[in-house]
């Protein structure tokens, strides 16, 4: 897909890898607008922690100011959680080239988090140049599964 906007953020412990993901998604074409929510590395905006980070992404998709997000932390699980507390918000930590995939193509997820404590800073940018590449397919017969999902939460 092209075009798309995406929200980039981690917490403290995922920073180095956010700025390194930033850059990549700024020199691809396939991506029209990247957002950076922090954390900066100013002292002060670290106190930010992943719960905000999760929550800010997930609100800026819900508002329609962004497509997708792709957020950082220590493991990925704590951006996750808080991404997917935003009511019609679907997001996943995935280290492994299918997950990435499955959770476009089977989940239509917005939000793709990572841990910089788990996964190589190399594979990190490989899944996220391969993420931009996928679009959902609302015809496909995953669309009913993620359909239920949406009527549970009513959006
Ligand atoms: O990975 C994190 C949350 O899932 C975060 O970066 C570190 O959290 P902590 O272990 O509570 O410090």
């Amino acid at each position: 897909m092209s075009g798309l906007r995406i929200v980039i953020g981690s917490d403290e412990a995922g920073v180095d890898y956010k700025e390194t993901l930033r850059k990549d998604l700024e020199a691809d074409a396939r991506v029209a607008e990247v957002i950076d929510i922090g954390v900066h590395r100013a002292a002060e905006d670290f106190a930010r922690r992943y719960p905000y980070v999760g929550l800010t992404a997930g609100q800026m998709i819900s508002e329609g100011k962004a497509d997708r997000a792709l957020l950082f932390c220590g493991t990925g699980i704590g951006v996750a959680i808080a991404a997917n507390k935003v009511p019609g918000i679907r997001a996943t930590a995935a280290h492994d080239s299918f997950s990435v995939e499955r959770s476009i193509l089977s989940n239509n997820c917005q939000v793709l988090t990572m841990g910089q404590r788990v996964v190589g800073l190399e594979l990190a940018r490989r899944l996220a140049r391969e993420w931009i590449g996928y679009t959902f397919d609302p015809a496909s017969a995953s669309a009913a599964k993620v359909q239920v999902l949406s009527d549970y939460e009513g959006c």
